[in-house]
């Protein structure tokens, strides 16, 4: 074998799956500091992008094709080797690569970052890759968890999760199968810094049934509007619950946003309410000094603090409306965040439903009488959402449900019969917000 001459844009992919993977990096943040680093045209960047983040998203997939052609357990391959077949067998199995071309370039990675020798194994399974079809028909004999969990590259208990709710096992196929797509990001034009004609005079696309939202085929950190702080980078999920939640707003309520880092659903609260209700007060607060800066950076830093909410003595008021949108398993967001998949587990969930219940126990104790808590979670999982909605009414026999379906101005998308919503990614193309509002009766 010669001198290694790996293409950029696919040793730059090979780095960002060995850091996510090995370092915990996170990919939506690595990725733009390694393509603004390499100098790649722009066409080459998208080739390094689709190939990253699907390989990190496909690679429980990637690892059932592998080890069909090892000789030991995945698990017990040497990392480097791990995440170079996984990238190869992405191009061969996921993109329209030449198969040759697939192999030959992932070896020239190989070859640099690890040496001829472990390379010359890559290229041996590479090729006997290219040489299967890799239809995996074998998996219609099994059970339908463990079919989805290699075919859709979801971990079991994850796909269970989303069985239990959906209970449709079509439905259950056609959600991973969402989650596995990559989506151009939802912006949101803040009230009184930017408009949707705005940015869709900039180049957005406008979308039906939203006052504020666009969705941009192209980079954020490029975008006017974005750079200038005048709009921001959101969800179409978390902007129908920014704007459900201000459907109950009245003249000169005191609002709280507990949970408000890294700052998406604070700065559309807080520049609606700006342009709304110049007597209406507005708190953001955010723990983790890093996150509490970002908060900084799109509401006025003085209308931001930094607590740990599970104790309400840290506040010196109460509030009106308080919004808990709580940390939790983000299982409803993952075609966003290709790695997210494989870094939560079930013992995760388990200290977040334990949070979540502290911040709810909190958001009560600061509720003024006819207050409402709006609580939020990007994930669908039954004990971060109806879980949470049966045990906080049970504990507490002034609070009742205020049902979405009698705000006449509220959204009707995935609003449930119990009065609740639940979003999901393959029928509402956004996240899987999920939304409560309690109301505190006298
Ligand atoms: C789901 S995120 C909030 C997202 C945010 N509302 C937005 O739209 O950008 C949850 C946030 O809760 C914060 N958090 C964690 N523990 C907390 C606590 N004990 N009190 C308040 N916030 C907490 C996390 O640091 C994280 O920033």
């Amino acid at each position: 074998m010669g001198k290694p001459n790996p293409s950029q844009s696919r040793l730059v992919a090979y780095e960002l799956v060995y850091q996510v993977n090995r370092d915990g990096a996170y990919a939506n943040i690595r990725l733009p500091e390694l393509l603004s680093k390499s100098k790649m045209e722009k066409a080459d960047k998208a080739f390094t992008t689709e190939l990253s983040y699907g390989t990190l998203r496909m690679q429980g997939r990637h690892d059932y094709i592998a080890t069909k052609y090892i000789d030991r357990k995945f698990s017990e391959v040497d990392p480097k080797i791990q995440d170079l077949l996984r990238i190869g067998i992405h191009q061969i199995t996921q993109m329209r690569v030449a198969d040759h071309a697939a192999v030959s370039e992932t070896v020239e990675v190989a070859k640099l970052v690890a040496g001829e020798s472990k390379a010359s194994y890559v290229n041996a399974v590479l090729r006997k890759v290219t040489a299967s079809s890799n239809d995996l028909v074998e998996l219609s004999n099994l059970p339908n968890l463990e079919r989805l969990s290699i075919s859709y590259s979801h971990p079991e208990w994850i796909i269970s999760s989303f069985y239990d709710q959906l209970k449709d096992w079509a439905e259950v196929e056609k959600l991973l199968a969402a989650n596995n797509l990559p989506a151009a990001p939802d912006i949101v034009a803040w009230p009184g810094k930017s408009s949707t004609t705005e940015l869709v005079q900039l180049g957005a696309t406008q979308i039906p049934g939203f006052s504020n939202a666009a969705n941009l085929d192209g980079i954020p950190s490029e975008f006017d509007p974005i750079i200038q702080r005048r709009a921001g980078v959101q969800d179409r999920g978390s902007q129908i619950v920014v704007e459900n939640f201000l459907t109950t707003a009245t003249i000169g309520q005191s609002w709280l946003d507990m949970c408000a880092g890294p700052g998406g659903k604070a700065a559309y609260l807080f520049h609606s309410l700006s342009q709304k209700d110049t007597t209406a007060t507005f708190l953001a607060n955010e723990p983790i000094p890093h996150r509490a800066e970002l908060v900084k950076r799109v509401v006025n830093n003085q209308q931001v603090v930094s607590f740990d909410a599970t104790d309400p003595d840290n506040f010196s008021s109460t509030f009106d409306r308080i919004l808990v949108d709580a940390p939790c398993t983000g299982l409803g967001a993952l075609r966003r965040r290709p790695e997210a998949r494989w870094r939560k587990s079930i013992n995760d969930l388990k200290e977040l439903v334990t949070l979540q219940r502290n911040l709810l126990t909190s958001a009560y104790k600061l509720l003024n009488p006819n207050g409402i808590i709006a609580y939020v979670t990007c994930s669908p999982h039954i004990a971060e959402t109806k879980g949470q909605v049966l045990d906080f009414l049970a504990r507490h026999k002034d609070m009742s449900i205020l049902p979405l379906s009698t705000l006449a101005d509220a959204h009707k998308q995935g609003v449930l019969k119990d009065g609740t919503m639940q979003l999901w990614t393959h029928q509402d193309q956004s996240d899987g917000m999920f939304m409560v509002l309690f109301k505190k009766v006298g």
